[in-house]
C-alpha cells in the first residue's frame, strides 16, 4: 500500500513538472521566434549562437573561416547557423538532401581499436553508432544551388538530420575514436593537418539533479573540448592573420569552471570572455566562454 501511494505522489509531481515545462515553453519569446522564423531553426539555441556571433566581432563570418566543428550539435540549430554563415543554401522544409548509404568510420577511416581511451572516461565503449558523410554530389538537385564553402562537422550522441553543407557524426565525443574520426573528416588537400578555424561546443550531459555530479560532468566535457581545441585549432601564423582560431564552449557556473578558465583558457587565447546570451534562460546556470585568438603557450 505504501508503495502504491508513493507511486501516485511521483506521478502527480511529474505531471505538474510537465505542465510547468509546457507553460514555460508557451511563454518563451525565443520558442515563439523559432516557430515563426523563416529560417526554421531546429532549436531555440540557434538564437544564442546568432546573438553571440553578432556581439563578438561576427567571428563566424570572417572570410577565411573554412573549417568549423560543432560538438553536441543535435538537433542541429547551431550547425544551421554556421551553414548559413558559410553560404550554404538550406533546403526548404520537406526537401531533404539525399545522402549516400551511411557507412561507419571503421569502414572508411583508420581509427584506433579502443586502445586510446581518454583517461577521463575509461568506462565508455569505443562504438561509433552511425556516420553520415554528407556528400555534395549526392544532393538532390531540387534542394537548390550548393554554393557554400568549407567543412562543417556536427557531432552528437543523437542522430542529426541532414543539413546541406554539414557532415554529421553520431558518436560520443568523449571517446578517442571520435576525435580521430573528426580529424579524418577534416583532412583534405587544402587542409592536410585537419586544422579547425572555429570549435563550438554546446555539449551538456543530462542534468542529474546532483549538483556535484553535474559540475563534474560539465568540467569533464570542457576539459575534453579544450584538449580537442589544443590539437586542432589553427594559430594566427598558420592562417596569416592577426588572430588565431576561436573556441566557444558551454559550461555550468561553478568555481571549478572559473579555475578551468583561468588555468587553461586565459593563458592560451588572446581574449577570453564570459557570455550569458539574453536568449539563455536566466534560471539556467549555463554560460559560455568565448575564447578568441588561439596562441598556445602549452609545452
Ligand atoms: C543543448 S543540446 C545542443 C543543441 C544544439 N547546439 C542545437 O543548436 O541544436 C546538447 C547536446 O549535447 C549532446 N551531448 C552530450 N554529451 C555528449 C557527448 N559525450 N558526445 C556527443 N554529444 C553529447 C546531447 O546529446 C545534446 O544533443
Amino acid at each position: 500500500m505504501v508503495f502504491r501511494q508513493s507511486l501516485i505522489r511521483l506521478s502527480e509531481k511529474s505531471k505538474s513538472k510537465s505542465a510547468s515545462w509546457a507553460s514555460r515553453q508557451f511563454r518563451d519569446p525565443y520558442v515563439k521566434k523559432r516557430l515563426s522564423d523563416p529560417m526554421a531553426y531546429r532549436a531555440r539555441s540557434a538564437f544564442k549562437l546568432l546573438e553571440i556571433n553578432d556581439e563578438s566581432n561576427k567571428f563566424l563570418e570572417y572570410p577565411d573561416v573554412n573549417a568549423v566543428v560543432d560538438l553536441g550539435a543535435a538537433p542541429g540549430g547551431w550547425s544551421q547557423v554556421v551553414a548559413d554563415k558559410l553560404g550554404w543554401n538550406r533546403s526548404p522544409p520537406g526537401l531533404m538532401p539525399l545522402s549516400r548509404n551511411p557507412v561507419t568510420p571503421k569502414e572508411s577511416h583508420p581509427i584506433d581499436n579502443g586502445t586510446k581511451r581518454k583517461k577521463w572516461n575509461s568506462k565508455r565503449t569505443e562504438e561509433l553508432d552511425y556516420f553520415d558523410p554528407l556528400n555534395i554530389d549526392s544532393l538532390d538537385p531540387n534542394t537548390g544551388n550548393m554554393t557554400g564553402r568549407g567543412t562543417i562537422i556536427a557531432v552528437d550522441l543523437l542522430k542529426i538530420e541532414s543539413i546541406p553543407g554539414v557532415q554529421t557524426l553520431q558518436a560520443d565525443f568523449l571517446l578517442s575514436s571520435t576525435t580521430l574520426a573528426i580529424k579524418n573528416l577534416l583532412r583534405s588537400h587544402d587542409n592536410p593537418d585537419g586544422k579547425v578555424d572555429v570549435v563550438l561546443s554546446d555539449m551538456a550531459a543530462n542534468v542529474s539533479g546532483n549538483n556535484a555530479h553535474d559540475i563534474e560532468d560539465s568540467l569533464q566535457i570542457c576539459e575534453a573540448v579544450f584538449e580537442f581545441a589544443t590539437n586542432h585549432l589553427r594559430t594566427a601564423e598558420s592562417i596569416g592573420r592577426r588572430r588565431g582560431g576561436v573556441l566557444l564552449m558551454k559550461f555550468f557556473a561553478h568555481p571549478l569552471l572559473e579555475q578551468f578558465k583561468d588555468d587553461k583558457l586565459k593563458p592560451n587565447f588572446n581574449h577570453v570572455s564570459y557570455i550569458k546570451p539574453s536568449s539563455s534562460r536566466a534560471t539556467s546556470r549555463e554560460g559560455y566562454y568565448l575564447c578568441q585568438g588561439w596562441r598556445p603557450t602549452l609545452p
